[in-house]
């Protein structure tokens, strides 16, 4: 089974967290679902530069990364995740989807209200 160490960049601006959205997947539990962007790990790369560098390209923002908010260990049907998320900053809400279906910026109280993937929903509570 395949394990991927994934990182996620919970992007705070002005009170509004940025949510993206997967399009169709080859694993229907992940399609249409939202995640907080971010991708996996190169090896040797720190954490933070992983998620500087992953934001930039599937997103062209430009982060601020603050503290690890929650380590999230989770199986999903055909591989496991090792997902770290991390609160971080942008300077501006201007964002270029690259691989993403959509993109809201929301308040923290209504993050619940979107489909997300099932190894974000225990992040929401750290929030
Ligand atoms: N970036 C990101 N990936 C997540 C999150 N939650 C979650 O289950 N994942 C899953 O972690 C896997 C690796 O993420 P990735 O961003 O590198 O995805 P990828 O383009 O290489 O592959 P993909 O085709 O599966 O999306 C994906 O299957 C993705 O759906 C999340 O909050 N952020």
């Amino acid at each position: 089974m395949k394990h991927y160490k994934v990182v996620a960049a919970v992007i705070e601006h002005e009170g509004a967290i940025l949510c993206t959205q997967k399009g169709e997947h080859n694993y229907p539990y992940l399609s249409y679902k939202y995640e907080f962007p971010g991708g996996k790990v190169e090896h040797g790369e720190r954490d933070e530069d992983a998620l500087i560098r992953e934001i930039d390209e599937e997103l062209a923002l430009c982060i601020r990364v603050n503290r690890k908010i929650a380590v999230v260990n989770h199986q999903y049907p055909d591989f496991m995740i090792t997902l770290t998320a991390f609160h971080c900053n942008s300077t501006s809400r201007d964002v270029t989807l690259v691989e993403h279906l959509h993109a809201v910026w929301l308040p923290k109280e209504k993050l619940k209200t979107l489909a997300w993937a099932a190894a974000d929903q225990p992040i929401l509570q750290y929030l």
